[in-house]
């Protein structure tokens, strides 16, 4: 004898099955409008009008952070993170327009892929040929964001001398959620003007030269410090790296040295919030 119910309990089923997903999808969609109205108020409060542009990188890191912990179920958390973007950065570009310059250099598929998985299809978007000319227009735009590739070594130069002071710096590492086998994982970090109520970041970016042509990767990882993109000048060296803010810089030349490079006065061209690690599972069950 079969488990299977009878075909018309099934149908039944079915429909209530609908009607209960029709009811999810009304409130869901409640809820979306119900946000826009909070983001009209927000718009009014936050002064985005007057203060440019209205990214908070390390709230969206928080939201981020809390969205991971308390999800369930079969549902892939990448598929989740990416309807958070849309609406994140909808939301974004509703407080204060802005536009999206991509450094299409090496791989444009890839990098509008990570653009439009991050951005949504709302933020217009320019593919350029590489990252100095996505400097360039952020640091000409009042509120746009420029996504560079991350690629070691540089094919391009060292483009992040162009960074810190004034003007553009680094202010996210993608992908955020940092997955093994995940899509949109095309490394790179999002460059902006400098924003208003910024928040210190989790992990500094600092920009580097030296002299020794020994690879210095493993004594840095060792030392806790990531080596983001290097490109060789004759002799010199250009380096840009990751640390912890947390940590003491003098570690820095410390690691350098132990690799037979001699490093001159790091200068911070930005941070960003730590990526969330997750390990390499079913695309993303979270249980
Ligand atoms: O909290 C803010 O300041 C907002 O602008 C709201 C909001 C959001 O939609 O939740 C939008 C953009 C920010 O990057 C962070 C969050």
């Amino acid at each position: 004898m079969s488990d299977t119910p009878p075909p018309a309990d099934l149908a039944v089923r079915l429909g209530q099955l609908r009607t209960e997903i029709d009811a999810i999808d009304e409130e869901v969609h409640r809820l979306l409008v119900a946000r826009s109205a909070i983001i009209d108020e927000l718009i009014k409060v936050k002064r985005t009008d007057v203060t440019g542009a209205a990214f908070r990188p390390a709230r969206e890191a928080e939201m981020m952070r809390r969205l991971v912990a308390r999800h369930r179920g079969i549902l892939p958390i990448v598929a989740l993170e990416h309807m958070w973007r849309e609406i994140l950065s909808t939301f974004t570009y509703l407080q204060a327009h802005y536009e999206v310059h991509l450094d299409g250099g090496r791989d444009p598929v890839a990098m509008r892929d990570l653009a439009r998985f991050y951005c949504g299809f709302t933020v217009p978007a320019h593919m350029l040929p590489g990252p100095e000319e996505v400097i360039e227009a952020v640091a000409a735009s009042v509120s746009d964001l420029g996504i560079i590739r991350l690629s070691q070594p540089s094919w391009v130069g060292a483009w992040w001398n162009r960074l810190g002071g004034e003007g553009p710096r680094v202010i996210t590492r993608l992908p955020y959620i940092d997955m093994p086998g995940r899509v949109a994982d095309l490394p790179a970090l999002i460059v902006s003007n400098p924003i208003s109520e910024p928040v210190a970041p989790e992990v500094d970016i600092l920009a580097c030269s030296g002299v020794g042509d020994r690879d210095p990767a493993r004594a840095l990882a060792d030392a806790g410090i990531e080596l983001l993109a290097r490109h060789d000048e004759g002799p010199r060296a250009e380096f840009l790296i990751a640390i912890p803010a947390a940590q003491d810089r003098t570690t820095v030349p410390a690691a350098f040295a132990a690799a037979g490079v001699e490093v001159r006065s790091p200068r911070v061209v930005g941070g960003y919030p730590a990526p969330i690690r997750l390990p390499a599972g079913p695309p993303g069950r979270v249980d």
